[in-house]
């Protein structure tokens, strides 16, 4: 990115229907955008971050068939945007094009195992049809394009409600209460820490490399380790439950990064119990905060 570039973040549903877009990803890089989107003639852009679209399983499950159009019909739109203004576009793919994996590290060479009509599909399928229409107008259209495959991602600012297993597990932690082991834990996820991401999506975004890059931290735990992580963090007194398992929750999932590394040079910096400490911070004071409004709201009322 250069001084004096215009960009466009996208971020959570978006169909590219009249509406601003001011979002950020809390980078420096990025700045606050405003505009108008519906009206691309009358604005200059150089890139456009497409990151639109729900990312939590629960979320994204709860109305299937808005993620779909917002990853078929959101990215065809933000493509023709693209291509209108010349812009170079980045899309946010995912692991979860991968589906359960067969092949372990995932490479991106991997064409993946995904169900097609199960209750991950809405997301698993929306990502991969989103990067065939990537490389469609790349090809027809002449377009700059590029696509990041990004692994389980945590860090401050993520919401309360997220329901991903990060978030999840600190919070009942912190609130000293039964941590939720879906299955039987043995299922693996490797943690990438925001900043690296972003750095990883800037890098992306300016190399000249057009295929798709993996951006995750390899470093593997299984879930059942993974919550012994966040009790041994935070102490408390929270007790191990497992529950039934997720429908098609895939089983082993790493990065085969050495695409990033020798496109990029890229790899991840921050490792996992500093990336914690820091999200901890976060929740903790979200909880406090919550609890104070809780408080007030109480006052008020009575
Ligand atoms: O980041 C990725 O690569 C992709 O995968 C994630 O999906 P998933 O890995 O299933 O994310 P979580 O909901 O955080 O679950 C991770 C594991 O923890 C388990 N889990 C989750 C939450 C919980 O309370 N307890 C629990 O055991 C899940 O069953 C799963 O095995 C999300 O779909 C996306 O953020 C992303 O595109």
């Amino acid at each position: 990115m250069k001084e004096g570039q215009e960009v466009i973040v996208v971020d959570n549903f978006f169909t590219g229907r009249k509406q601003n877009v001011e979002h950020w990803i809390g980078h420096e890089n990025f700045e606050m955008i405003h505009h108008d989107i519906v009206h691309p003639l009358y604005i200059e852009v150089d890139e456009i971050y497409h990151l639109a679209s729900p990312a939590s399983p629960p979320h994204y499950m709860q109305n299937p068939v808005k993620t779909i159009k917002t990853n078929t019909i959101g990215t065809i739109n933000i493509l023709g945007l693209a291509r209108r203004v010349n812009a170079k576009i980045l899309l946010a793919s995912t692991s979860e094009v991968y589906g359960d994996p067969e092949i372990h590290p995932q490479p991106e060479s991997y064409w993946g195992h995904v169900n097609p009509i199960g209750p991950r599909a809405c997301y698993d399928e929306g990502k991969r049809i989103s990067e065939t229409l990537t490389y469609a107008y790349a090809q027809q259209e002449n377009m700059h394009v590029r696509v990041a495959r990004i692994f389980n991602t945590y860090g401050p600012r993520m919401h309360m409600n997220d329901g991903r297993v990060v978030s999840n597990f600190i919070l009942q932690a912190l609130k000293s209460e039964v941590i939720t082991i879906y299955g039987s834990g043995e299922q693996t996820r490797s943690f990438q820490y925001v900043t690296d991401l972003v750095d990883g999506l800037v890098l992306l975004m300016n190399s000249n490399y057009t295929q798709p890059v993996n951006l995750g931290n390899p470093v593997e735990h299984t879930i059942n380790q993974f919550a012994e992580i966040i009790k041994d963090l935070l102490g408390g007194n929270s007790k191990i439950v497992h529950l039934a398992e997720v429908q098609d929750d895939p089983q082993r999932r790493k990065p085969d990064i050495s695409r990033a590394k020798k496109y990029l040079n890229w790899e991840p910096k921050v490792s996992l119990n500093i990336g914690l400490q820091k999200t901890v911070t976060y929740f903790r004071e979200e909880l406090r905060k919550f609890k104070h409004s809780q408080r007030n709201k109480f006052v008020d009322e009575h």
